[in-house]
Order: C-alpha cells, then structure tokens, then sequence
C-alpha cells in the first residue's frame, strides 16, 4: 500500500552545537531523513527539548561556553518532561575518562569528531528504532487500551512522584475519583460498545479538564476514573468538580427504541498539603471514602474532602 507522503512523520533531531560549521557538517549527514532543529546553547537547547513535538534524539557538543554538555545533559536527563529523549554526544574529546564521564550523565551513544558519516548514520538510526520500540512497550505497560488515557500502575507512579514533589515545594495537592453511576445498566440497556463508547467520551472530558505536566488521568479499571491535579489551589475545587460534572452531562443521552439514559457520575475529591507524616496514598484513600459518600447520598453528586486545608470544612457535600 502507498502510503501518503505527507502522512510519514519523520524522526525529529536537536542538534546542540556552540559552532554553526559543526552544525552545518551534521546537518548535511542526516538533514535529508530526518526534521532537523538546531540549539547554540543550552538555554535554547533545553527550551526546545521540552517544546511539543519534542525531539526524539539529540547530538550533543560537549565544550560549550557557561553550560557544557555535561551539565546539559544531566539537566535533561532531570527533568520528567524530558529524561526520556536518548541524547548521542558528538565530541572532540576522546580520552576514556570524557567518554566515560558522558555514559555517567546519561548518554546512549559518544561518537568521536570529526565524525565518519556511515558511523553517525547508523547509529542515530539504530537509536531512533531503539527508542520507538521503547516508546511503544511502555505505552503497552502504561496507557488503558480502551480509552488511551494513563492505567493504574502509571497512576500510582505519578501520584507518588507528584506527592514528593509537593511535599518539597509546600504545594497542595488535590486526587480526583470519578465513577459512573448505574453503568451497569447501560450496557445491560445498550450493549458492551455503547458502554465501551461512553467510557471513551468520558475519558474524552477527563483529559480536557486537565492542565500541566504533572497533572494525569487514569481509568482505574472498570467504570472509575482517577485524576491528579497537582499545585492544586484548594479554593478551586468547587469548580473544577462542577465543570466536570457539567461537561459529563452534556454528553449525548443513549437511546433505542425503548429507553433512553441520561450518564451521570459520582465523584470524590481530595485536596491536601503533603508533608512528610502523611503519604501519597492517604490522598486516594481520602478521595475513596469522599466517593462512597457520594454514592451512599444518592449519586449523580460529589464530596470534596479538605483534611489538612486550615479554615477549610472537612468534608463538604454538593449536589
Ligand atoms: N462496556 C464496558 N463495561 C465495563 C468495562 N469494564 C467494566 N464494565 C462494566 O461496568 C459495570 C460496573 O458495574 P458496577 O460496579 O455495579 O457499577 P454501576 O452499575 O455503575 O453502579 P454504581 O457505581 O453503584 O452506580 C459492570 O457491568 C461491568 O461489567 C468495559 O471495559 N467496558
């Protein structure tokens, strides 16, 4: 089959070098393959390393002036947003000792200036598979194939790495569960894909509701969903509940020739300051218990619980 030209993507490649003659000698080796950007220092280099589409492999100088590559590097390699993009340095440092010291900041790859064009080739190319292959596994181990949104294990992850990130920079942090009311009965009414579909167009408004980088959506499993808002301003809640909530109830009823049904959901929010005496999973469980009053109360309602917010009412119910 013929595949479009338009519609092949090719691999995107940073090239981070102080000398626009380096640049210019790289860019003639892969230019044609690949969409090629370009950095002259770090700054630029790191901006464009997070900015969507982010490359999917960078060839790294080593001296350059104020931040070496060194520094680049494990700058890179720090930060969530982008410590999975495999970075190859291209150097004229040759001695064991810079070779090594480049493994240890986390390159995949150090290719010897002046490069051999065949040697550059091949190994960006066998990265670049690397890497995709990589990529797909872990969406594999990560995503929910049903409605693409995050599963329970990167969940988990994200909640802890988030909470240890709020703990340190004294942020609140707020857990969102939110659970379909009566699904069962729309599946039993409509059939397993009307209820696979619906469980897609709440996804669907899940993921619109959030963002920033630290924030996740997550199907729990069956018909619960779970969402992360981190640096979360506990005055906000309210809302954010209430716009999901609205947003769920504009999704189209189901109907056959005998019934229709409106989708509602229950839902618990948690909102708390992490410190060091609590951990990341009391956030969920709050969120849990927020839930099941919810449900206990007649559903289609949500309870936000604020233990730790001073000022703030413990649990408080809105319908
Ligand atoms: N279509 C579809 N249904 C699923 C999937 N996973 C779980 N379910 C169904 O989701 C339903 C969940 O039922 P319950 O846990 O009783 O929840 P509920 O009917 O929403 O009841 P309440 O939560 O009390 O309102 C069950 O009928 C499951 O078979 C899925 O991937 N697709």
């Amino acid at each position: 089959m013929d595949i479009p030209q338009e519609a092949v993507v090719k691999p995107r490649i940073l090239i981070v070098d102080d000398e626009a003659a380096h640049i210019m000698t790289i860019l003639s080796i892969v230019g044609k393959e690949y969409e090629v950007s370009f950095a002259m220092n770090a700054n630029d280099a790191f901006r464009l390393s997070q900015q969507y589409p982010q490359p999917d492999l960078i060839l790294m100088d080593i001296t350059m002036p104020e931040c070496d590559g060194y520094q680049l590097c494990a700058m890179l390699k720090a930060d969530q947003q982008t410590q999975h993009i495999p970075i190859i340095f291209v150097s004229a440092n040759e001695s064991e000792e810079d070779i090594a010291k480049g493994f240890n900041v986390g390159c995949v790859d150090y290719l010897v200036k002046p490069v051999r064009q065949q040697e550059l080739k091949v190994r960006v190319a066998t990265r670049l598979a690397l890497h995709k292959h990589t990529r797909s596994l872990e969406q594999l181990a990560y995503q929910d194939p049903l409605t693409q949104v995050a599963n329970r294990r990167k969940f988990t992850e994200t909640l802890q790495r988030e909470w240890s990130r709020c703990v340190r920079y004294h942020q609140p942090i707020a857990v969102l569960i939110v659970d379909l009311d009566n699904f069962k009965q729309i599946n039993d009414s409509f059939g397993h894909a009307a209820g696979d579909h619906c469980l897609e167009n709440v996804a669907e408004v899940l993921r619109s509701s959030i963002h920033r980088p630290g924030d996740l959506v997550a199907r729990m499993g069956g018909d619960e969903f779970a969402l992360i808002f981190s640096d979360f301003e506990p005055s906000a809640s309210n809302k954010k509940c209430r716009t999901i909530q609205d947003m769920i109830a504009r999704i189209p009823k189901f109907k056959n020739s005998d019934e229709s049904a409106d989708l509602t959901v229950s839902m618990g929010m948690s909102v708390m300051y992490p410190d060091t005496k609590s951990d990341a999973l009391d956030a969920l469980r709050e969120a849990d218990s927020a839930l099941y009053k919810s449900k206990q109360g007649g559903k289609n309602c949500y309870h936000i619980s604020k233990p730790y917010c001073a000022g703030e009412t413990k649990l408080a119910h809105f319908k």
